[in-house]
């Protein structure tokens, strides 16, 4: 009895040893992978499996936020280390990494107990689940992914910047190009009177809270800017730190590789709610005719009309250098919200430059700069700001650089935008960053004591009346 009892224990050892072996040879030489998929093929044989797709687009070509959720919730599954092929990015942090599932990959994931199988088809997320488990787990699973990239979404929330390119194979799907939108821009950087941009953050505060306002006006939510001014005066910059601010992605409409009205239609559509659209340089565009887009298809846009067919819950920016080359309709009081200028630097935007480029809040040669900004020199905020940073290791030089180039370059440009503007401003309803000489009283037309007169005439300026109902 003895015996066969220690034989049945040698076999019984010598058996796991075996086992044991066998599974380190398998680790070692990487041929579980091998037997874990026969495995799990054998396996599907017992199952009915049932697929659900997400397609990125519905078939009015607007985009399925849901696909946008399923990615964002699979990239952060740990499970994608698993996969076949995993693309590998930089974070937002220099030392981070992010990895993307690649296209045709499947992603196993687990959920109270059951199984899940993605597939990232191109364009389509394929979901494989077996149909014994559907109708416990699938409802709950789905708002499961909601709650996982909402709370991913808010924290890991990177803004993109979508550019439209023209696609040779007539493919409208894939018109929006997406990069991280890493502009370092903000309102504190930005030289521009302090007042006004507490005034600028709080119409766009009030208009993220004034959905209900909106609709019970039966007005659709959106809200409109036009920057004007000469280059290098801050339009984009101020495009960014307005995305920044409301956290929103940017579309930045290039018109000239719009096909026509329709496409300018479809690339709207497919742009998703929370986002900046711009449009910059509309001037240039219309005075070089380089674009196929007709004025009354911009007008429509402006007016909200396609806007509101494709969700709600945008800002629309339009940049110009000056307003004279647009036709008067564009500029017609009502239609865009809030009109933005943007001048050449003064004495007061030079000092905010001063210190921020060079650290200096006085300096001996100040007295001397604000005299030539007062005889009427001036120069972009983008040229002073170039000459400080490249003389940022000694102020003094810098200033003194400063003052040679206002003296030589600068001559007579402010007047010459003063007198511009002061024609513009009658009758105008809405010239508003103007920090010349007429800053102050500028600044009150537009949010102060003209602006009831203002909205009676023109209803463009509601930010008073908007942010107590709102
Ligand atoms: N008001 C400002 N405050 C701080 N920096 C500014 C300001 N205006 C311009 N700059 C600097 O100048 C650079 C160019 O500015 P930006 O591109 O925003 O000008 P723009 O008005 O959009 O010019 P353009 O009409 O040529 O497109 C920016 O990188 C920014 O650093
Ligand atoms: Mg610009």
């Amino acid at each position: 009895m003895t015996i066969v009892y220690n034989l049945f224990f040698l076999i019984f050892s010598l058996f796991l040893t075996y086992i044991f072996l066998f599974r380190v040879v398998l680790i070692r030489t990487g041929l579980i992978y091998i037997v874990k998929k026969k495995c799990s093929s054998i396996e599907d044989w017992f199952h009915v499996y049932q697929f659900f797709k997400v397609p990125e687009f519905n078939e009015s070509m607007q985009r399925n936020q849901l696909y946008h959720k399923v990615l964002l919730y699979l990239n952060s599954l740990t499970s994608i280390e698993d996969s076949d092929f995993t693309n590998l990015f930089t974070g937002k942090k220099s030392n981070e990494i992010v990895l993307h599932l690649d296209p045709n990959q499947i992603l196993e994931d687990e959920f109270l107990g059951a199984k899940f199988f993605w597939i990232n088809e191109e364009n389509t997320l394929v979901l494989k689940i077996r149909k014994a488990d559907k109708r416990r787990v699938l409802r709950p699973y789905l708002q499961h992914i909601h709650m996982v990239s909402d709370d991913f979404d808010e924290k890991k929330r990177e803004l993109k910047l979508y550019v439209n390119v023209v696609d040779k194979h007539d493919d409208r799907k894939g018109r929006w190009r997406s990069v991280p939108f890493t502009h370092p821009s903000t309102f504190e950087t930005l030289a521009m009177e302090s007042d006004l941009k507490e005034k600028v953050k709080s119409d766009l505060y009030s208009f993220l809270k004034a959905k209900h306002y909106y609709h019970r006006l039966g007005r659709v939510w959106k809200r409109s800017y036009l920057l004007y001014g000469p280059s290098g005066t801050g339009k984009s910059s101020f495009i960014a730190a307005m995305a920044k601010f409301l956290s929103y992605d940017v579309y930045d409409i290039d018109l000239s590789k719009v096909y026509d009205d329709s496409d300018l239609k479809f690339l709207l559509l497919q742009s998703t709610t929370k986002s900046l659209i711009v449009i910059e340089d509309l001037d240039r565009y219309f005075s070089e005719k380089s674009t196929a887009v007709s004025l009354s298809e911009i007008l429509s846009i402006m007016d909200g009309i396609l806007t509101s067919s494709c969700g709600e819950e945008r800002v629309m920016v339009f940049t110009m250098n000056g307003k004279d080359l647009v036709d008067p309709v564009i500029l017609r009081p009502g239609r865009i919200d809030v009109h933005l200028h943007f001048p050449l630097c003064n004495f007061t935007a030079f000092k905010t430059l001063a210190n921020s480029y060079l650290g200096l809040k006085d300096h001996k040669l100040f007295p001397q700069v604000e005299e030539i900004f007062q005889n009427g020199a001036s120069l972009s905020p983008a040229e002073i700001s170039e000459l400080m940073i490249a003389n940022r290791n000694s102020p003094s030089r810098a200033l003194k650089t400063v003052i040679n180039a206002l003296q030589s370059d600068g001559d007579g440009r402010e007047a010459l935008n003063i007198r511009r503007r002061s024609v513009e401003e009658i009758g105008e309803p809405s010239g508003a960053f103007c920090k010349g000489i007429n800053a102050g009283k500028e600044f009150k037309k537009l949010y102060g004591l003209l602006r009831v007169k203002a909205c009676r005439k023109y209803q463009s300026f509601d930010l008073i009346g908007r942010q107590n109902e709102g």
